[in-house]
């Protein structure tokens, strides 16, 4: 059965309890250049956070500063408490998307299990009992969050003939198996369509609230997120932004930060929309644009229900 949610513990400002994850004045310098710095940042139990902002601006980065693999050229940041790095399984990572062989034939449901140990899939083999105890508690396990993200009807499938939307749901599932205090994602919805971006999107949000996980995500679009979102981490050339969707997504902000006017608009139906703000080609890659197509002001890929608009439209994104 599924627990009652877990409100984060707070909306805005700083957080009630301690913060899972605390970023104080950090900065990183990669090959003798500051990338960002002055990122001040408090992230509650069950809060979602994402890290917004053009290619190459150091997003990816952040996540590894948080996972300790990159030290901090200024200012600190404390995970669950402790130094980054040191939390172990109570902090779940999810790199940048590789996509699977179409031809592999290994089970979705044993890439889940992977979450839990490793390298150790297949047909299971005959074990003593103790071992086969812990065997079926890490069934359990793995079955709970395939059930979570939705993806019981393809776990068995070879995850090569799964779908990237399907392919994405089973990779959380096998980030969620240890059940993480915090969890790291880069990029999820990157190469899935609209309607993938927002379900996935929505799932993420229904793990934070449900199972109290703080959940900070890289993204390109901050459209598909919006509405589930606690905390955005902007990042530019001109800086870092760092508060609530309200504070941070705003004309005066995103001007500062792209050093080019750039104006937020709400439409009568709540929607965010970014108009203007020329794209900032010396920050952007074109790593990601085969699949993703002109980007936002926000690095966003393309505008709203238009997945195959040209590059100069200047209404950029509307965003829920
Ligand atoms: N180990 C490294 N050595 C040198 N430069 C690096 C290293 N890792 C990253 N960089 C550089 O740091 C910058 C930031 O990279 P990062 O991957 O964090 O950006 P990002 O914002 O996540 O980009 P994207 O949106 O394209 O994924 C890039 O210019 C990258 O080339």
């Amino acid at each position: 059965m599924m627990a009652p949610p877990i409100p984060p513990q707070s909306r805005g400002g700083e957080p009630a309890a301690p913060p899972v994850l605390r970023l104080r004045g950090a900065g990183v310098r990669v090959g003798g250049r500051t990338l960002w710095s002055g990122v001040d940042l408090a992230v509650a139990p069950g809060e979602f956070t994402a890290i917004l902002g053009p290619n190459g601006v150091g997003k990816s980065t952040l996540l590894k500063a948080v996972l300790g693999l990159r030290p901090l050229a200024l200012g600190s940041v404390t995970v669950l408490g402790g130094a980054p790095g040191t939390a172990g399984r109570r902090v779940g990572y999810l790199p940048q998307r590789r996509s699977f062989d179409p031809g592999l034939r290994i089970r979705g449901r044993d890439i889940v299990r992977m979450g839990l140990d490793g390298d150790r899939w297949g047909v299971p083999l005959p074990l003593p009992s103790r071992f086969g105890a812990r065997r079926r508690a890490e069934a359990v396990r793995v079955q709970e969050v395939i059930d979570l993200v939705g993806a019981t009807g393809y776990a068995d499938r070879p995850i090569g003939q799964c779908s990237g939307g399907e392919q994405q749901r089973l990779l959380i599932a096998q980030a969620l198996c240890r059940k993480p205090e915090l969890l790291l994602l880069d990029e999820p919805l990157d190469s899935l369509d609209l309607p993938n971006q927002a379900a996935v999107a929505a799932l993420i949000g229904r793990i934070c609230r449900e199972e109290g996980v703080a959940v900070v995500m890289v993204a390109h679009d901050v459209n598909p997120i919006l509405g589930h979102l606690d905390r955005v981490i902007y990042l530019a050339e001109g800086g870092a932004a760092t508060g609530t969707p309200a504070e941070v997504i705003t004309s005066a902000t995103l001007t500062r930060l792209y050093g080019t006017p750039v104006e937020v608009l709400r439409t009568s139906d709540g929607r965010l929309v970014v108009v203007g703000g020329p794209e900032a080609p010396a920050l952007h890659s074109d790593r990601h644009d085969t699949a993703a197509g002109p980007r936002t002001p926000a690095g966003a890929p393309r505008a709203t229900g238009t997945p195959e608009a040209p590059a100069p439209e200047r209404t950029r994104r509307a965003a829920r």
